[in-house]
């Protein structure tokens, strides 16, 4: 599907990220990192294997602590504010992990019922129902909601944990990897899910990933992280303009020139 024109607001950046530095041991992963995540935008972070973007994320949610440098988050410095400030602003984004770690034990719906129930006390069984109805629709599953996990596909329980993680109305969504090991069709339904939800739920994104096609059809920009450092950024086709060796064969590989 042909993503939909958004509203991105370059005056308001719902991350910003200055000077990041980040080693472990001696091995320096992150070597001065600037960054901006606007309101509304889909933002592709791409590298090689181990160039740092799962520390990345780590760092932006509070998971770690740079060795230098400043994480803005919704206007919050996050290595500089309470641990219950801290909990408060991690509600405010939403996770999407690779492995997306439904409870197996759990109907969709009771899975779908536990973040609400931990992080919106005094909520009603009317409204917990109507959340649940209203983000299983949103991504497209209302007739499993008595279903098991396991009774799942991997793309299905891959929609669950987005649903999961949009029952909260987060502002920012963090996708680690939302494609990897699924079929080419429900990589294209989870990338069409992807912008269905920055249109819907108004939220500015920061997807993770090696897959060309997912940067292609989700990223309003790209930003690739080349030995520790965000060096190429833009759209796709200026992201990959380029004969540099160590960006062309990512192209090559994926589109089989
Ligand atoms: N807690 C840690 N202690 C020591 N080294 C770490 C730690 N976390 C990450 N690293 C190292 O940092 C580097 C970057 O790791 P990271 O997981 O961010 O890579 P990545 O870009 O997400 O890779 P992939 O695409 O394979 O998931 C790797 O060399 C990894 O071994």
């Amino acid at each position: 599907m042909e993503k939909a024109k958004v509203e991105i607001d370059y005056n308001n950046e719902v991350i910003r990220i200055r000077g990041l530095k980040k080693s472990f041991e001696d091995f320096a992963v992150l070597r001065g990192i600037d960054l901006d995540l606007y309101q509304g935008e889909n933002l592709v972070v791409l590298g090689r294997s181990g160039t740092g973007k799962s520390v990345l994320i780590k760092l932006i949610s509070g998971l770690l602590k740079p060795d230098h440098g400043t994480i803005e988050v919704l206007g919050q410095e996050v290595n500089n504010i309470s641990d219950k400030n801290l909990q408060e602003l991690r509600i405010r984004i939403g996770f999407s992990f690779q492995n997306s770690a439904l409870y197996d034990s759990m109907t969709v719906r009771k899975n779908l019922e536990f973040p609400l129930v931990r992080n919106r006390k005094g909520i009603s069984r009317k409204e917990i129902d109507i959340a649940v109805e209203t983000v299983l629709e949103a991504v497209g599953l209302s007739q499993t909601i008595n279903q098991m996990p396991s009774e799942l596909s991997g793309g299905q329980r891959k929609r669950i944990g987005i649903a999961r993680t949009l029952i909260l109305n987060p502002e920012i969504m963090l996708y680690d990897e939302p494609t990897a090991g699924l079929d080419p069709i429900t990589c294209i339904e989870i990338n069409d899910l992807i912008n269905e939800v920055q249109q819907r739920y108004k939220t500015s994104s920061i997807i993770i990933t090696h897959d060309l096609t997912c940067a292609k059809s989700t990223g309003d920009r790209i930003a690739m992280l080349l030995d520790g450092q965000f060096q190429r950024e833009g759209t796709f086709e200026e992201v990959f303009d380029t004969n540099d060796p160590r960006v062309k064969p990512f192209f090559d590989y994926n589109f089989i020139k």
